[in-house]
């Protein structure tokens, strides 16, 4: 079983995160780690952090030259932005009865509609929706494609499995129903492309969109999908509802903030066909394989994987924090006030496209994992190789 934890603030010293059941023998380096974090960073519409901010990668334990051990995974993100906010995330007390009163220590008191701030200082019993934001932020997703980054190495490197992510929608502009699906030696170009949109007309568009938005002091949200090619029949399975595929996929993408919805294939568009125009139906091409005709299920069939292309969509929610301010109350005086507010970003769809690659990167491997089993990277391919061949011809 594959697990992973992460700890650490927005503002704080550094994030960890840590992969733990990978067998040995994955080849990775600091610097994969690091061009997937520069991945996460593209995005037009995207804060001023990110363009001052520098992750800055550290594997801590787990691999030994260039390659995992069969230990846990470490890994370190330092926030460049930490001399700034010494004072305020210090993990030991603060002695100085004047640091405290400095501007960014004084208590947030103003929660952010949209945001964990109101419901996280009921819930935690804090004064201040400081410590509240600094954990429910999305910064922590960097260690989220840090690990994804080791997982999807592993697969790839076991199964010749490959991934790849684009965005479907920003706002209102949405890419033509019969555009076509990227690939993942497409990524270059995606990563190129200043919304992550395989379809340039489809890009200039949301551009467009953003820029409007950023003029009017208001926010987006739109579409991702993950795409997963390579990946052989058989994982997940049906006969237990935790161990369903499509139910891991869909808590996965659901655990990253400001996802609201999640689509397997064409799912909700599926929804509105008649049974006859909602299956892919079974054939055998040329050469005597099973193949089919369409891949509506994006798939998946009965939770497992089913040989098709695996194609998952997630649906973010507009920023929270909306610079034309949203009305709160002022929890420190009950007053009618506006949400606090510094500075956002317009539009985060492009990095929550980096940030489900990463999840359903950590899903497929634990769920390859449990078919396979195997300690090295070796024993995963020869028990595949074992598996695919004893299939027998005629369910091929
Ligand atoms: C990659 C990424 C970047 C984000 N950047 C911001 C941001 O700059 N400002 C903001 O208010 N919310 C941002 N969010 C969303 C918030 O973290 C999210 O709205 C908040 O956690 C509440 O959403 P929830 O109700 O789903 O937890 C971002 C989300 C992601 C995935
Ligand atoms: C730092 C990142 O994203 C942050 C996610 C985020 C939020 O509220 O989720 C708010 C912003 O942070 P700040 O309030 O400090 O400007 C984003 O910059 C990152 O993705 O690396």
């Amino acid at each position: 079983m594959l697990r992973w934890l992460t700890s650490g603030e927005s503002h704080g010293p550094a994030l960890v995160g840590i992969l733990e059941g990978l067998p040995a023998d994955v080849e990775v380096q600091s610097s994969d780690i690091q061009e997937a974090l520069a991945r996460r960073r593209l995005g037009y519409g995207r804060g001023a952090r990110m363009k001052f901010e520098q992750d800055e990668v550290r594997l801590l334990g787990g691999v030994r030259h260039g390659r995992t051990q069969g230990g846990p995974v470490a890994i370190e993100i330092g926030n460049t932005e930490w001399p700034k906010w010494v004072d305020v995330m210090s993990s030991d007390p603060v002695e100085d009865p004047d640091v405290l009163l400095r501007a960014r220590n004084a208590p947030l008191t103003r929660p952010r509609p949209g945001h964990a701030d109101l419901v996280g200082m009921r819930k935690y019993a804090f004064d201040d929706a400081r410590p509240v934001l600094e954990r429910a932020s999305a910064r922590e997703t960097a260690t989220r494609v840090a690990l994804g980054t080791v997982a999807a190495r592993f697969l790839e490197q076991a199964a010749g499995v490959r991934l790849v992510s684009h965005v479907v929608s920003i706002g209102p502009v949405f890419a033509p129903e019969d555009a076509a699906i990227p690939t993942p030696d497409d990524t270059a170009a995606l990563d190129a492309d200043p919304v992550r949109c395989f379809d340039a007309a489809t890009s200039a568009a949301m551009v467009a969109e953003i820029d409007q938005c950023h003029k009017d002091g208001d926010t987006l949200g739109g579409v991702v999908e993950v795409l997963a090619y390579g990946l052989p029949s058989g994982l997940g399975s049906y006969v237990h509802s935790d161990r369903r595929l499509d139910g891991l996929l869909a808590a996965a993408l659901m655990g990253i903030q400001a996802i609201k919805g999640v689509e397997v294939g064409d799912g909700f568009r599926t929804a509105a066909r008649r049974g006859s125009q909602a299956h892919d139906e079974i054939e055998r091409d040329g050469s005597g394989r099973i193949v089919r005709r369409t891949n509506r299920a994006g798939g998946l069939e009965g939770g497992m994987t089913n040989g098709e292309i695996l194609r998952v969509r997630a649906a973010m929610k507009p920023i929270s924090t909306v610079p034309r301010a949203l009305d709160t109350v002022d929890t420190a005086t009950g007053e009618a006030t506006k949400a606090q507010h510094q500075r956002s970003d317009v539009c985060a769809v492009p990095p929550a496209a980096v940030v489900a690659e990463a999840m359903v990167a950590l899903v497929l491997a634990d769920a390859l994992l449990a078919k396979t089993g195997g300690d090295s990277v070796g024993e995963v391919r020869r028990n595949l190789e074992a598996y695919v061949a004893s299939i027998p011809d005629l369910l091929a």
